[in-house]
Order: structure tokens, then C-alpha cells, then sequence
């Protein structure tokens, strides 16, 4: 099934989990999916090799309870590069086994010490490999606040649409907590001829010292007002978690009102957070009715 197809007919909105380090907390991963089932997302994603960790194991099961049990369309990442073509090949063909049929082909973040295979140094390269030996419906990422890596925003919206005549079917944005930079973006892109959806990332923040870590690798400004709540609430993991609802509802709302292609929510395998965030915008989602562009 296309999930390209989703777009036209609906404001899309998707998970993403990452794998768990242990056994434990693999099955609590596995409740926090049983209770994002009733929220029907259109789908969810399973990060492989995320933040640069070595485990890259698990991507597969999970993606397969989520597809074969939940029975919601999953989606794994492949990050390229520490994989070779014949790596990259057998996860294709154990996640066709599954039926799943969509990955999300990425660069994939550096690991210290760790030499890449030198085979696909850039997310197009992967993106090529993955169209030319398959049928999968391939993702790739974008950046609001332009990637860390690219000299400036021209150059990463360059490679951007390189990716999309590659053969990238849709986009998923990276984190950000500053709509208009979205808003921006989304306008260059399409003076580009980007013109295959794209969803925006939200973060919901957890606490102060992991978004600070996430937002340091992904190279994600965080906004004055943003840092604010963070230092106010640091000590009150409470209040925190209601001011990061708060402010991640608010970037939904806004971004929904504003016509955004869908919204993707990185739920850090949260399912509480993501449920209350879901409950606050499942009505505008419902009502969402798509302009042909956005501004
Ligand atoms: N492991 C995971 O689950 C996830 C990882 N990420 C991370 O996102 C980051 C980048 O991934 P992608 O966007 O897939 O990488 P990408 O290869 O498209 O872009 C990375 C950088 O290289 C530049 N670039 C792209 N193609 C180029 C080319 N042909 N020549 C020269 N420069 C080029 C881009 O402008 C950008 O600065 C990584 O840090 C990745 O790990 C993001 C989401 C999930
Ligand atoms: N550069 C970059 N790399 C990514 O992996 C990535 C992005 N950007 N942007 C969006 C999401 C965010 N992702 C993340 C970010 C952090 C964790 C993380 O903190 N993982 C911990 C587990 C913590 C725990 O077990 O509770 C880990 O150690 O892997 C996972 C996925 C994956 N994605």
C-alpha cells in the first residue's frame, strides 16, 4: 500500500519509536505500542543506529510487531553509512519477508571511532540504490534549520531536491521549535520543485539534558522562549512534561491551521505524552482540510 497516496486525502500524522538498550524496557516498549494503537496513526517509524548508537538490532522485530500485530504500516530506517550494498540488500529483503515496504534512507549519524564503509557517504546515494534494487517507497529527511554539515541553506536544499529526483516519496523534517523556520523552509523548498509532502518533526520535550543533547547532535537551534521553560522547569519533571505538551500542541495547532502535509511525532517512546498531545489535536487533524500550498 502507498502511503504517498495518505497524503492526498488527509493532514498525515505518524510516530516514531527507537529500539530499547534492554530487554526490559523492550517490553515496555511493546505496551507503550499497544496504547498507541487506538490512535490509529497512519504510521510509525523504527530508528536504526540513532544518535550514532552501534546497536543494529531490533529495528526489524519491532517494525514487524508494529506492521503484522498492530497492523499499522511501519517504517525502519536505514542509515548508510556503516552499511555496504550487501547489507543494505539483506535488510531489504528481511523487511520485504515482513511485509514492509517502506524505509526511511539516511546518512545516518557519525560514530566515534568507528570508520564508515565509504560506499554511501550521502543519503542519495542510498536513496538510488534503494529504487534501483526494489519496490520500496523510500522517506528521506529534511531540515527546517538547515543540516549542521551543509556549508548553507542553499546547498542543503540543493541536496535536498537531488534526493527527491532520486527518488525520494516523501519527507520527514528533522526537530524544530520554531514554526516560521518551517514555514520558511517549506517555501524554499518548493521554489526548488520539492514537491513531494512533507511532514513536519515534532519533539515533545522530556527532559532539559536529553533535548539539549538531541538538539546539540541534530544541530537544532532551541528558541529563547523555548530555553526558558526549560531552565524555569528543569527541577519539576512535571510541570516540564506539561510545558513541553503545551508547547508542542501549540506547534501542531499552528502547523495543522497552516496547511502542513502531515505531522510526525517523535514520541521518545513516550506513549502518555503522545496520547495527551493526540487528544488535543485529533479534531483539527479530523477537520483538516488541505490548501494546495502553504505560506
Ligand atoms: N538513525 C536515525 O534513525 C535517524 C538519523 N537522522 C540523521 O539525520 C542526519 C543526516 O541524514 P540525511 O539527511 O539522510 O543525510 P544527507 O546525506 O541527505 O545530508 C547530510 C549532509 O550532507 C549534505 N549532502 C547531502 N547530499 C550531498 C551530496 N551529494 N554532496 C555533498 N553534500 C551532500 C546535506 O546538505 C547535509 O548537510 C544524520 O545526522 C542522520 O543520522 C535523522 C533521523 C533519524
Ligand atoms: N541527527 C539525528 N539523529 C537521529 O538519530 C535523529 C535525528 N537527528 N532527528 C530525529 C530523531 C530523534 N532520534 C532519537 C533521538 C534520541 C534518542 C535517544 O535518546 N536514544 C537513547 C535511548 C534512551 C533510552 O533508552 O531511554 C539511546 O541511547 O539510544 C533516540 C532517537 C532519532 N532521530
Amino acid at each position: 500500500m502507498s502511503l504517498v497516496d495518505k497524503f492526498n486525502e488527509k493532514t498525515v500524522f505518524s510516530f516514531e519509536v527507537f529500539p530499547p538498550r534492554s530487554t526490559t524496557s523492550a517490553e515496555k516498549l511493546y505496551q507503550t505500542l499497544t496504547d498507541l494503537q487506538a490512535i490509529q496513526p497512519d504510521f510509525i517509524s523504527v530508528t536504526l543506529g540513532a544518535g550514532g548508537t552501534d546497536r543494529y538490532n531490533d529495528t526489524v522485530g519491532i517494525a514487524d510487531r508494529i506492521q503484522n500485530q498492530l497492523h499499522i504500516p511501519a517504517i525502519a530506517h536505514i542509515p548508510g553509512l556503516y552499511l555496504n550494498e550487501q547489507d543494505v540488500l539483506s535488510l531489504l529483503s528481511e523487511l520485504a519477508a515482513h511485509g514492509i515496504h517502506h524505509v526511511l534512507a539516511l546518512r545516518g549519524d557519525a560514530i566515534p571511532g568507528k570508520t564508515p564503509q565509504g560506499v554511501f557517504q550521502h543519503a542519495d546515494q542510498l536513496i538510488q540504490f534503494i529504487k534501483a534494487n526494489s519496490d520500496f517507497e523510500v522517506l528521506g529527511a529534511c531540515y527546517p534549520d538547515t543540516h549542521k554539515d551543509a556549508p548553507d541553506a542553499l546547498h542543503d536544499i540543493q541536496n535536498l531536491k537531488h534526493k527527491v529526483d532520486l527518488g525520494a516519496d516523501h519527507l520527514i523534517s528533522q526537530l524544530f521549535f520554531e514554526n516560521q523556520h518551517f514555514y520558511n523552509f517549506r517555501e524554499k523548498a518548493l521554489l526548488a520543485g520539492v514537491d513531494v509532502p512533507i511532514e513536519a518533526g515534532i519533539m515533545p520535550v522530556t527532559n532539559k539534558k536529553q533535548i539539549e543533547r538531541i538538539a546539540a547532535v541534530a544541530g537544532v537551534p532551541l528558541p529563547t522562549k523555548f530555553a526558558r521553560m526549560l531552565a524555569r522547569y528543569e527541577n519539576n519533571p512535571e510541570a516540564l512534561r506539561d510545558a513541553g505538551i503545551a508547547y508542542a500542541i501549540d506547534q501542531i495547532a499552528d502547523l495543522v491551521a497552516q496547511g502542513v502535509d502531515g505531522v510526525h511525532l517523535y514520541t521518545m517512546n513516550n506513549s502518555e505524552i503522545a496520547n495527551r498531545i493526540w487528544s488535543a489535536t485529533a479534531s483539527l487533524f479530523a477537520a483538516s482540510h488541505k490548501p494546495a500550498t502553504i505560506k
